[in-house]
């Protein structure tokens, strides 16, 4: 960025340099984020995280651009007491850290609900205290199951919108019984969006939630066995991405009928800058992150994937490049799953007038692209190797 570039918001006011304290910089959202700031503006980052491989790019070498404008702090926010200078330090707060991973929710729900109520107790306390703002990840996921999923299959209102639109100050938040546990997750966001919002109106935080849908693209994740536990489940870009490498077959979780819409991180990104630059646009308020237009059942997005890497790879697909799974062999007791998930837009458009623009094979090109540059080599040496992996 040109240092003399007078920015401005979306009021047209002069926008001045700030210091965000990014909490969870390091992960998959986080290094998208710590990029956009660093390459397009003058502010300062904080980048607090346990893990910095996913911005190792942005730490070094210090003579890069931005040298001076990130600092990386290797802290566990469930007992380190410098949390609250960094936060002092800081205008902004942005809380990524979380367990997120649906293979987790069930199989570890306490690491799950502490990671995601607990732990992030005492930053919304912090910025309470200290008048400082907030901007807290929650997730689509509190919207649960659609209204629509409990009628019968061949209700003609499974179509009408009103009956699966997921709309942040209508829908209601739909969760299983508590044996579910995959809920662990979506109930711990949900309490603590709900703390948050109290703080905001008891005591004035200033506050924005965000709820993404199904942001994907590079750096989501890891490939099991090469960035991460040969035994791990991460989540469905990087497991297919997995199968594809590999030249192993998908594994269609109950035959693959859920629905998703998948936005590109570039795109969402994007939202998010206009979130941390428009204040009084943005606080005091919950956003849907998506892409509505990207909507596809997981079977739906495993034939595109296999579509999509046949044509970077130059590799033909296997003959019958999926299987049928059940959700309890993959993910074990406890498992259930949100049915389809659009959101409405009209808040964060008449916000913020945002609006993505990557359509999904536009964004499956460019990430597969990418895991296929950054894996492919390294998975042959594995298979031709197995032992020594
Ligand atoms: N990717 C998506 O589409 C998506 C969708 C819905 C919600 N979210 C939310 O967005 C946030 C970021 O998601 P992501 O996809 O980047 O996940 P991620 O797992 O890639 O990143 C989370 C980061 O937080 C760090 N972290 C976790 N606990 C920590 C702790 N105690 N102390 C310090 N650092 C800690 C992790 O090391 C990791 O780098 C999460 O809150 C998640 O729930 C993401
Ligand atoms: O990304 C989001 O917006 C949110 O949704 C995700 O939840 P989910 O979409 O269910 O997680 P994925 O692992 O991406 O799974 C999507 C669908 O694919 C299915 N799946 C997953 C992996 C696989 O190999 N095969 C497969 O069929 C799952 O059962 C599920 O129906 C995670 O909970 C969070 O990261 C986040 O809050």
């Amino acid at each position: 960025m040109a240092a003399s570039t007078v920015r401005t918001n979306l009021d047209g006011k002069p926008l001045n340099p700030l210091t965000i304290l990014m909490i969870g910089a390091g992960g998959f959202i986080g290094s998208h984020l710590c990029e956009k700031i660093l390459q397009e503006t003058p502010h300062k980052i904080l980048a607090l995280d346990v893990y910095s491989d996913k911005i190792k790019h942005l730490l070094e070498p210090e003579s890069l651009e931005w040298a001076g404008r990130i600092q990386f702090h290797r802290i566990n926010i469930k007992h380190d007491s410098r949390l609250e200078g960094l936060i002092k330090m800081s205008d902004l707060t942005i809380n990524l850290a979380a367990i997120c991973t649906p293979a987790d929710y069930n199989t570890r729900p306490l690491d799950t609900i502490y990671s995601n109520f607990i732990d992030a107790l005492p930053v919304v306390k912090y910025c309470s205290e200290n008048g400082k703002r907030l901007i807290h990840f929650s997730t689509c996921e509190v919207y649960g199951k659609t209204i629509g999923s409990f009628l019968p299959k061949d209700s003609p209102l499974r179509q009408d919108p009103a009956y699966y639109l997921l709309k942040e100050d209508d829908s209601p938040c739909i969760f299983g019984s508590i044996e579910k546990q995959r809920w662990s997750y979506a109930c711990a966001k949900q309490l603590i969006e709900r703390l948050i919002y109290a703080e905001g109106a008891e005591n004035g935080l200033e506050f924005t939630i965000v709820r993404p849908f199904n942001w994907i693209g590079p750096r989501m994740d890891f490939i099991p066995g090469i960035d991460g536990p040969s035994e791990g489940v991460p989540r469905v870009l990087a497991c297919f991405s997995n199968a594809l490498l590999r030249r192993e077959q998908l594994k269609l979780v109950d035959g693959g009928e859920s629905q998703r819409t998948f936005v590109y991180i570039k795109d969402a990104i994007e939202a998010v800058l206009l979130m941390i630059e428009n204040p009084d646009r943005a606080n005091g308020h919950i956003f849907n992150v998506g892409n509505p237009n990207n909507e596809v059942t997981v079977r739906q997005l495993a034939e595109m994937m296999t579509a999509v890497y046949a044509n970077v790879s130059g590799e033909p697909a296997l003959e019958e490049p999926t299987v049928d799974v059940s959700s309890k062999e993959f993910y074990g007791e406890g498992y259930d799953d949100s049915d389809k998930r659009i959101p409405d837009m009209t808040i964060i458009n008449k916000q913020l007038g945002w609006n993505p623009k990557t359509s999904l094979w536009d964004l499956l090109d460019s990430t597969l692209t990418y895991q296929h540059k950054t894996y492919a080599e390294a998975i042959k040496k594995v298979i031709s190797h197995p032992t020594t992996s």
